[in-house]
């Protein structure tokens, strides 16, 4: 068994994963941690996420539980994630990393470290679905070349801190990468006033953010007297916290290294 230690435990995914790990064959749940001054601190996280006393008092901090798991799992903040991160390293603990919003800075930190000292799976959706389509919008992006505009519309939910959401930036990624551009040079986040025509390599990446929407990602490729739209709708979080319980489950077991969500699903070579 491989004991899970869920940082945030009383979040929207902090629940839900909460659950999922409970349900694993393979994963128990041992841990459990939120922010000093979370209300729900003392509790027990089995009792918060509804599935009955798990013997898992949430804590306030990683350091008062890093002795009881192996894996740690991570749908928090981004701040909060890189120093988690240094606290996995320290005690050569694995970690699952579902947080969005990391830099491009904090993300080669992370990889310097996991290197150096953990195996760790960092994905910004955790979706068997959304991972296929990253896969489909590279090949779509790589078949359809240049005549076809590329634009990503993503829509969550009106709590998300950040944008646009790190599904959205991987979309782009992919697209970019099937394309031969790098995201960085051609991606354009907001359009207003008198913009001109729109250039031909730009990937424009547009946000909405309403109500409960749980996630909704749709990829355009317009062209010359067509478009084809692919589109991944989350129904609940489960199809996250269900990928993330796996990726637990999966790294356990890895070398030290830097790990994506392809490479637990199988999916790298396709
Ligand atoms: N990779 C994926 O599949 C995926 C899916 C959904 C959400 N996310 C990401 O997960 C993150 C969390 O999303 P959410 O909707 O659950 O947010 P949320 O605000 O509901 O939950 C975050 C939780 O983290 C806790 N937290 C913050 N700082 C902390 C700290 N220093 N120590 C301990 N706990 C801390 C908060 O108190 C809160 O309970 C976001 O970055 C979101 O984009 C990723
Ligand atoms: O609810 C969120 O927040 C989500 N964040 C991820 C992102 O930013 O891509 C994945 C979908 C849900």
């Amino acid at each position: 068994m491989t004991k899970v230690i869920v940082a945030g435990a009383t979040g929207r995914m902090g629940q839900r994963i909460c659950y999922m790990v409970h349900q694993h064959p393979d994963l128990t749940l041992a841990g459990a941690f939120e922010q000093p001054g979370n209300p729900n601190v003392g509790k027990d996280a089995g009792e918060i996420a509804g599935i009955g006393n798990a013997g898992v008092t949430i804590a306030d901090s990683l350091e008062a539980v890093i002795d009881q798991g192996d894996v740690i799992i991570d749908f928090t903040f981004h701040k909060a994630t890189m120093e988690f991160v240094k606290i996995a390293a320290k005690h050569g603990r694995a970690m699952v990393i579902g947080t969005t919003g990391l830099s491009a800075d904090d993300l080669t930190v992370l990889r310097e470290t996991a290197t150096a000292s953990f195996p760790c799976v960092q994905a910004p959706n955790m979706a068997v679905g959304v991972n296929v389509l990253f896969k489909l919008v590279e090949k779509a992006a790589a078949v359809l070349g240049d005549a076809y505009d590329v634009e990503i519309v993503e829509a969550h939910h009106r709590m998300k801190k950040d944008a646009p959401s790190g599904t959205a930036l991987k979309i782009g990624e992919m697209a970019a990468k099937g394309l031969g551009r790098n995201l960085a040079e051609v991606g354009v986040f907001e359009r207003n006033g008198i913009i001109g025509e729109r250039t031909d390599k730009e990937i424009g990446i547009q946000t909405i953010r309403g109500g409960d929407i749980v996630g909704e990602h749709t990829a355009y490729f317009a062209g010359p007297g067509e478009r084809i739209e692919i589109t991944h709708r989350a129904h609940n979080r489960d199809n996250f916290a269900g990928g993330a319980a796996k990726a637990a489950a999966w790294v356990a077991s890895q070398p030290k290294g830097l790990y994506t969500m392809f490479d637990v699903l199988g999916l790298s070579e396709f």
